[in-house]
Formats: C-alpha cells, sequence, structure tokens
C-alpha cells in the first residue's frame, strides 16, 4: 500500500509517510461527523422509549449538555489534526516537487531546454504543483478518508440490518463504476484542455518576448488572431470537459437518489410486515438522506484524480528524463582539449559533426572557422558538455569529459556567446556572476579591461544602474562588454568566445581585442569568429565545413595552401 501511494502520486518517502498521517486524521474527522447523529438517536431512542413507556425515567438534561460538549471538544481536536497534518504534508511535499524540479532541470542536458518551451517549464513547476496543492489539500485525502468512513458505516450497517443496508447501498457501486467508466474519456478531455491552456501560455510568452520584431513587421493583427483562435480553442475545450463531467457527475448523483426511494418502499414493506421496527426504519431513512453526500463527494473527487493524472504524467515524465552525471573529482594535469572522431547529432535527422578531430592546446588560440552551418558552436559547447555525443571521444586534461559532472567541468570555463544573457539586476551585479566572491575592486578592474568603464561612468548610477531584462536599456556592444567584464573576473583557465566582437564597431573591437589577449595568457582558447580579422592571432585555425575538419594549420599555412580558408580570407580582403 506504502510503495502504491508513493508511486501513483509520484511522492517522497516523507511525504507518502505525511500523506497516510493526513489520510488517518481525515477518517477520524469524517468519522467524527457521525458524533452528532449518534446523539441524535440517543435522544430519538430515549423519546421512544418514552412514548412506549410514559414511566420510563430520562436521561438528566444536563448529561445531554455534557455529551454534546464532549462531541464538540473531539470533533474539534480531530478536526484541528487532520487539517494540520493534510496541510503539513501538502505544503511541504510541494515545496519538494519544486525543488526537486528544478534541481532536475540543474542536471538535465542543455539540448533539453532547446526543445523544450520555457514557459511551459515555468507552468509545470509553478501552475501544475498549485493544481497539486489544490487536489492534494482537498480531494485526495477526502477520498481516502470518505471512502473509509463509507465502508466503516456499511459494515455497521449490514450488521445491524443486511436488506435495508442493501436497499440503501446497491446505488453505490453502480454509481462508482459510471465514473470509473468515464475515466478514459474524462482524461482525454482534461488532457486537450490543459494542453490548449500551454498553448496560451506559451503565445503570450513569445508574443511578450517578441513585441519588437511583431510592432516592426506590424505582425499584431495575425498575432492577435492566432492568440485569439487558441482562446477560443481553449473555451470551446474546457466547456466541452465541463459539460462532459457534469453529465457524467450528475447522472451518477440521481442515481444515487434511487437508493432512497429503495429504502422508502422496502421499509415501508417490511414495517408492513412486522420485519422492522419504526425505530429501525427511522435509522435507515436518516441514513439515506445524509450518506450519499459523502458519496457523491467521493465521485466528484474521483474525477478531480483523473485531472491529476495528466500532471501527474508530466511530472513522470520530467522524472524520467536522463540527466549528465559524472565525477566531481577533477583534477587534469593541463587543460588541452582533444576532439577524436566526434559524431554529433541534435535528432537524427541531421547528423551535425561527422568524426570531427582537433586538438585545442593550452597557451594557445585555436580558431574554429567555416561556412554558416559548418557546426563551429556546436562544437566549442560540445567543448563545455553543453551536450553528449554520439560517437567519438572529447576529453580535457586527458580525461573523458562524459565522466566528468558538467557543473565541475564548467567551472574550467568562462563563456563569451554572440547571444549575451544579462539579468535585471545592477552593472555589478551582472559582472559578479563572473565569481560570486569578487570584491568592487576586482569587478572594477575586469570592467575596465573589458572597456566598460567608460560607458558605465556616463551612467547616473554608474556600477549600480539596472539595467532592464536582459539589459534593454543597453545597445549591442555594451552589453557584449559587461559578458566580456563577467568572463575576465571568472579567469577559468579554458575560454570559449563565440562571435564575442561580433557587435562591436571596429575601435571597441580592437580595445577589446587587447583586453582578450590579456585574459587568454596561458589558457586554452577556442574562438569562433566570421571577421578573418579577429582571428589574425590565433595559433592555429580548424576549418570545418559539413561538420567534418577538412583543414588545419596556422593562419598562414593555411593561407598559403589556398584551401577553404584561403577562399573564405580572399571573399573577406575583396569585400
Ligand atoms: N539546438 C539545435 N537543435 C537542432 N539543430 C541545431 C541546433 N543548433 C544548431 N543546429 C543545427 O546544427 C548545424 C550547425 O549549427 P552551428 O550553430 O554549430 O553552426 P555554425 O557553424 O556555428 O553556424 P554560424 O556560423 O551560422 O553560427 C546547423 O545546421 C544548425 O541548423
Amino acid at each position: 500500500m506504502y510503495n502504491w501511494i508513493k508511486n501513483r502520486f509520484v511522492l517522497s518517502d516523507e511525504g507518502t509517510k505525511t500523506f497516510i498521517k493526513g489520510v488517518f486524521w481525515t477518517t477520524w474527522h469524517y468519522l467524527s461527523l457521525m458524533l452528532p447523529l449518534s446523539f441524535v438517536f440517543l435522544f430519538l431512542k430515549e423519546f421512544m422509549a418514552k412514548m412506549q413507556n410514559p414511566s420510563a425515567e430520562p436521561h438528566n438534561f444536563w448529561v445531554y449538555i455534557a455529551i454534546a460538549v464532549v462531541i464538540y471538544l473531539v470533533m474539534y481536536f480531530i478536526y484541528a489534526l487532520s487539517y494540520d497534518s493534510t496541510y503539513e504534508s501538502v505544503y511541504s511535499e510541494c515545496k519538494k516537487r519544486r525543488i526537486t524540479l528544478a534541481e532536475k532541470l540543474r542536471k538535465l542536458p542543455l539540448a533539453f531546454f532547446g526543445k523544450k518551451d520555457l514557459s511551459d517549464l515555468t507552468s509545470t513547476i509553478m501552475n501544475d504543483v498549485n493544481a497539486l496543492e489544490m487536489i492534494f489539500s482537498h480531494a485526495v485525502p477526502e477520498i481516502f478518508a470518505v471512502a473509509a468512513m463509507l465502508v466503516i458505516c456499511a459494515v455497521a450497517l449490514i450488521i445491524y440490518n443486511p436488506v435495508m443496508a442493501a436497499a440503501l447501498l446497491w446505488v453505490a457501486p453502480f454509481a462508482g463504476l459510471l465514473i470509473y467508466l468515464s475515466r478514459k474519456l474524462q482524461f482525454k478531455n482534461f488532457k486537450h484542455t490543459y494542453n490548449a491552456a500551454r498553448v496560451i501560455t506559451e503565445d503570450i510568452q513569445e508574443s511578450l518576448e517578441n513585441i519588437q520584431e511583431i510592432k516592426s513587421y506590424c505582425e499584431e493583427e495575425s498575432v492577435c488572431k492566432a492568440l485569439d483562435d487558441h482562446s477560443k480553442f481553449y473555451e470551446h475545450s474546457q466547456i466541452k470537459g465541463e459539460f462532459m463531467s457534469g453529465v457524467i457527475l450528475n447522472g451518477a448523483q440521481i442515481f444515487l437518489k434511487f437508493g432512497l426511494a429503495s429504502v422508502l418502499i422496502f421499509g415501508s414493506i417490511l414495517l408492513a410486515q412486522d420485519k422492522l421496527s419504526v425505530f429501525d426504519y427511522l435509522v435507515y431513512i436518516v441514513c439515506a438522506s445524509t450518506i450519499y453526500s459523502p458519496i457523491y463527494l467521493v465521485l466528484n473527487n474521483m474525477t478531480e484524480l483523473f485531472f491529476l493524472d495528466v500532471r501527474l504524467k508530466r511530472f513522470k515524465e520530467m522524472d524520467d528524463m536522463e540527466v549528465q552525471r559524472g565525477s566531481t573529482k577533477f583534477e587534469p594535469a593541463d587543460y588541452d582539449i582533444e576532439f577524436k572522431n566526434v559524431d554529433f547529432y541534435y535528432n537524427e535527422e541531421k547528423q551535425v559533426l561527422k568524426k570531427a578531430s582537433f586538438t585545442a592546446k593550452q597557451g594557445e588560440i585555436t580558431a574554429l572557422v567555416g561556412p554558416s552551418g559548418s557546426g563551429k558552436t556546436t562544437a566549442a559547447k560540445l567543448a563545455a558538455r553543453f551536450w553528449d555525443i554520439q560517437g567519438g571521444t572529447i576529453t580535457l586534461g586527458g580525461q573523458d569529459i562524459s565522466r566528468i559532472d558538467p557543473e565541475t567541468l564548467l567551472k574550467n570555463f568562462s563563456i563569451v556567446f554572440q547571444d549575451v544573457v544579462l539579468f535585471n539586476t545592477s552593472i555589478r551585479d551582472n559582472i559578479r556572476i563572473g565569481k560570486r566572491d569578487a570584491t568592487d575592486e576586482e569587478i572594477l578592474r575586469a570592467a575596465k579591461l573589458a572597456n566598460c568603464d567608460d560607458f558605465v561612468q556616463k551612467l547616473p548610477q554608474g556600477y549600480d544602474t539596472v539595467i532592464g531584462e536582459n539589459g534593454d536599456t543597453l545597445s549591442g556592444g555594451e552589453r557584449q562588454r559587461i559578458s566580456i567584464a563577467r568572463a575576465i573576473l571568472k579567469d577559468a583557465p579554458i575560454v570559449l568566445l563565440d562571435e564575442a566582437t561580433a557587435s562591436l564597431d571596429v575601435e571597441n573591437e580592437s580595445k577589446i581585442q587587447q583586453s582578450i589577449s590579456k585574459l587568454v595568457q596561458n589558457k586554452t582558447v577556442i574562438i569562433i569568429a566570421h571577421r578573418m580579422r579577429t582571428i589574425a592571432n590565433a595559433d592555429k585555425v580548424v576549418v570545418l565545413q559539413n561538420g567534418q575538419v577538412v583543414e588545419t594549420g596556422s593562419p598562414a599555412e593555411l593561407k598559403a595552401k589556398g584551401g577553404l580558408f584561403g577562399k573564405m580570407l580572399k571573399l573577406q580582403e575583396v569585400n
């Protein structure tokens, strides 16, 4: 049972224990709801005994008051315990689930994020877990608790009078079966609604992110129309889903009412035949008027469980995702990077690297050159284990990087991409990302080396200026310089520069080239640039074409050879 609960609801060990505790107390809470009813029966029994025998001595009035107070206190404490244990379990489990998801995301290869929409992941971490909070704090414990209470009551009623119990309870299994049989249909409906909601979230996020392009290409109308269509589809599937659930649930609820009719009919027959006392008849009528509400509650919550399954499926999908593992101990003799017959493809349709072999030595600048789409960026990112390769090996300091923990590996890399990512915080904090414990002096030094200081000093708050989402308030070149300052501050033994100076003007580029030449001393440097002057200082050039290494050598050697590199060089000289 323990394992079933744990797997069924994708819970942690502690979550399963607190969940069972919550269900235990919720069951007692529902059982305690019968106490006032028992009190009424006690009173009724005595009242009828008094009617049959007027000389019988009634209980003292204060006895009833005392019983009522005890019942109230018992119910109060049981409810408090049930509330406390259920909510404690729910909130702590949801917190854990969010942390586990975030931890999982941290360990997934970056390839995963390329395939997934980020709004979708955010929605799983926030909205799906929120929905779980609701369902776990209400529906799930209630199902277990009310079902347990109903079983106990059913057993008591069957022992008390099996025929009347049968007349009362026969409807419940049929109503339950009706809901159970509808589960596939309800699951399918909810999945449609859920996916439609995800599409809308993605639409909104995408249109907000690309608002500039949308406006500049006058695409507002078509974007709004798409959003409108998706919203209509969402509305339609919501209404369809609710209608379907409503029809099924109402069908079950109406069916349950037959139970009251059969109690009245059978009870009257048995009463007429003198096989049932008036008191027992009244007991079953009262039961019939109260017991179907909790049964209906269970049925209603069962449909919530079908909805829960859609969300749990998403959690399981993320849970089952393969994470990148490796040793956290990494003490290389040097920082030479070696690609040996590397095969790589993002998806099976197209192989991006084919038996690629080259070495980027420590203390040297290795330039990756080649036509657009030849696999330069991919190769550079593979060196930092952004993805795992499908064939060959990549070693760093002689150690296979697929056996090194990605985070441990990345500590050795300073990376500057063309697509700079900045955070909506101060310039100082954005640079500090390179080295969390950096002093202000170290930050200033890195900023000066990266030629940031001039433009930062002109800003009203200097290094404390908050730069907006992804540095929106800065120019492309300024943003790029901040990211270079970050890399300088990190001072890692390996430097990857992917079109790092592409968005700078000639004057700034040459200044940054000087800074970069300081940054890269005695380091392993892999540089990707389309402008040939950017790689003039490279020690080695690796030319890629269609994912294959077609030339390797110094810039002078390759120029003299007159191959692809020579042609590219000539082309740029002409231009
Ligand atoms: N995340 C990805 N998923 C699928 N395919 C990708 C992905 N990134 C790149 N590719 C494909 O892999 C091939 C190599 O891309 P890559 O960016 O490595 O080339 P590149 O030589 O750096 O190009 P450029 O000079 O234009 O930046 C291209 O065909 C590209 O479409």
